[in-house]
């Protein structure tokens, strides 16, 4: 009987750690969005409690307060601390130095994006599982989730600086590692290449190589290449990519469900000039040899895939099953990008 109940307070406290969850990510936001992690690193030594309040533009009665944050975010890793007589001090980590606003990698646009009212509301979901709307965001919003954005240029540019954030980190691993998937290639459309922050550094790493940013005409409109060697074009990928050698799809088949990721590969292929390939940037499910974080976070991802788009992540037999479809021949994946992987599709 004390087995029985040792267990059902265990189950009790699994459900409780999963509902209070959400205190994890609404924490962190409030840190950022008070630039705790900036006020630390500034301050460039262990900040003690006192200075760090008397640093955040908050109200004095909201000063005990403080400490509460600091305690929960030091907990899951956000900062250090260090105890004496006096008072506790605080110190960045490496999570909380890439939410510093002007690290050149800093995911904190990403978490802005992904914890806005507008992308976390649809999340409550269970009344579009019982409907025939087509996803959550519409039953939400009243419209798709690219046209919302299209349409309101706050979460546009939110979007687009998030999305730019996270190329930025991957453009520099995809040219370091993978030097060779470029060499002999030339000429690259980046479809859906958002603002052209990886199209931009491959036409910087490879002279040779001729590079279009393709998106939807309200995000490149007013931008130019800066390199002789890239330019910008607007227009639909599913009518058509303009041609070239090579056609980089990052972060784009994930927006989209089965059949309509077998039609952006077709017209891929149709737009593929000579002995070129399809460069897919995006996530592999199900790799045995992952960590706890990266499973789950992937799960995470899944889920926002599904609530924006109802689209998703795939494993790699899903991929194969798009791959093929699309009258591909064959595919190499290589799964060394973090949370993404490289796979090379040949026609
Ligand atoms: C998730 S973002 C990826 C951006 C970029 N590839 C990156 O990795 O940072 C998807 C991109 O697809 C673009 N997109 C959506 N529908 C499109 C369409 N029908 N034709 C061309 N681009 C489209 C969006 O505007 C957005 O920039
Ligand atoms: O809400 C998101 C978040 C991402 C995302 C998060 C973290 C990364 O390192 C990269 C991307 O990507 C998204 C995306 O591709 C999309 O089309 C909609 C929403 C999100």
């Amino acid at each position: 009987m004390e087995g029985h109940s040792d267990k059902l307070l265990q189950a009790q406290t699994h459900i409780l750690h999963h509902t209070f969850s959400f205190i994890n990510s609404m924490s962190l936001k409030s840190a950022v969005d008070l630039c705790i992690p900036d006020v630390i690193h500034k301050y460039g030594q262990p900040m003690p409690l006192s200075v760090l309040i008397s640093s955040l533009p908050i109200h004095p009665s909201k000063s005990t307060f403080i400490y509460r944050l600091m305690r929960i975010l030091t907990h899951f890793g956000f900062f250090s601390q260090h105890k004496n007589e006096l008072e506790v001090s605080y110190e960045l980590t490496d999570a909380s130095r890439l939410l510093l606003k002007d690290h050149p990698f800093s995911v904190t646009p990403l978490m802005q994006l992904i914890l806005d009212p507008i992308l976390l509301r649809p999340h409550q979901y269970s009344n579009w599982l019982k409907n025939d709307d087509l996803t959550p965001f519409e039953m939400e919003h009243g419209v798709a989730f690219y046209d919302y954005v299209g349409q309101d240029p706050k979460l546009n540019d939110l979007f687009n600086d998030a999305m730019a954030s996270d190329a930025r980190l991957v453009s520099i691993m995809v040219i370091e590692k993978f030097e060779g998937v470029f060499k002999g290639l030339e000429s690259l459309v980046d479809v859906g290449g958002g603002t052209g922050t990886m199209a931009k550094a491959i036409a910087k790493s490879f002279p040779q190589l001729d590079c279009i940013v393709f998106d939807l005409p309200h995000v490149v409109a007013g931008l130019q290449g800066g390199y002789d060697n890239l330019k910008y074009v607007g227009g639909n990928m599913f009518e058509a990519i303009p041609p070239a050698n090579s056609i980089l799809l990052e972060w784009i088949l994930h927006n989209w469900n089965d059949e309509e990721c077998v039609q952006i590969l077709k017209k891929s292929k149709e737009a593929i000039t000579r002995e070129g390939k399809v460069i897919i940037i995006d996530m592999v499910m199900e790799n045995e040899k992952e960590d706890n974080e990266s499973i789950e976070t992937k799960l995470f991802f899944d889920l926002q895939m599904m609530v924006l788009f109802a689209a998703k992540e795939r494993n790699e037999n899903e991929w194969a099953k798009l791959i093929f479809s699309a009258g591909f021949t064959n595919y190499k994946i290589t799964p060394v990008l973090g949370l993404k992987s490289l796979i090379e599709v040949y026609p």
